[in-house]
């Protein structure tokens, strides 16, 4: 499977490229950075995709909102599958990757971890039971080279648990702002930024005289490049659409 990593001079796109180094039926054809010159990698590395001639089968990209438009333009061109495991886009852009799956497979997480994509179905379950009488509140924590926030992760959890509540809940950001008692509708989300921290989400349900936390603790990197070659494995054969990790793990 020939790939092309888009971001590739980033933190992730580097643990990606070790990672496919690794399998012998992978090989990175081209890179695509704004920095394209700063690690001298075995592959060619480009400023704009458009650069690269050759022949691929699918596009990793782990890099920044900004390269969306250019980067779906480009597989639409080419008919190429595509893994987006960035985060920090805004409803347009989720709406171009929904209208671009239309015409190409796209695989998008914010998450490409096993571990999260269970805690998931976890706080699903335990938000149908508890919800009427629980308050919840998602805390993440990230390194401090993390551009947005609160985590695309963040986002998810709050996104999956709302659908089992018929979007019953509203999002609070932080509580700086707040001159008020917590409303029964909300759905906190806190996020932390500092040292080296890989990626911790918990979800806390809180009710009269008992917590229950849900916790996921990101020890390394691999596990979202391993998560990611994996959907690119998974996406590279398939028909257009928008295909996530509950089409890879979750049955
Ligand atoms: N889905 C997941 O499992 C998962 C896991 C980890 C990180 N991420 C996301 O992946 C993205 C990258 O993370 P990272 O830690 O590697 O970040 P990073 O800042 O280390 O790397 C981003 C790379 O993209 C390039 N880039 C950024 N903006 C650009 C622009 N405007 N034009 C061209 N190149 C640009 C940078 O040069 C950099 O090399 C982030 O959005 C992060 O949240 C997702
Ligand atoms: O390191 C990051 O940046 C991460 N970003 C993702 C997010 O925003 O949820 C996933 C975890 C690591």
């Amino acid at each position: 499977m020939k790939i092309i990593i888009n971001g590739c001079n980033g933190k992730m796109g580097q643990v990606l490229t070790k990672q496919i180094e690794n399998d012998p039926d992978l090989e990175i054809v081209a890179g695509v950075d704004r920095t394209p010159d700063k690690y001298k990698n075995k592959y060619p590395v480009y400023k704009d995709i458009f650069e690269f001639k050759g022949k691929a089968d699918v596009v990793i990209d782990f890099s920044n909102p900004y390269y969306l438009p250019g980067l779906l333009d480009y597989c639409i061109e080419k008919n190429l599958p595509i893994v987006i495991a960035t985060t920090g886009f805004s409803n347009k852009d989720y709406k171009d990757i929904q209208k671009s799956s239309k015409k190409i497979p796209i695989f998008y997480s914010a998450n490409m971890s096993l571990g999260i994509n269970v805690l998931i179905k976890l706080v699903r379950e335990a938000a149908k039971i508890l919800a009427e009488s629980f308050d919840i509140e998602i805390i993440e924590k990230h390194h401090n080279n993390k551009i947005d926030a609160p985590s695309g992760t963040a986002y998810m959890i709050a996104n999956k648990i709302n659908e089992e509540l018929n979007n019953s809940k509203e999002y609070v950001f932080g509580r700086y702002t707040k001159k008020e008692k917590r409303n029964k509708n909300e759905i906190g989300i806190h996020a932390i930024r500092g040292g080296t921290i890989v990626g911790e989400h918990s979800v806390i349900f809180a009710g009269l005289d008992e917590i229950i936390e849900i916790k996921h603790t990101a020890m390394s990197k691999n596990i979202f490049a391993i998560g990611a070659i994996k959907a690119a494995k998974f996406i590279v054969n398939k028909d257009k659409g928008l295909y996530s990790m509950d089409d890879l793990v979750i049955t």
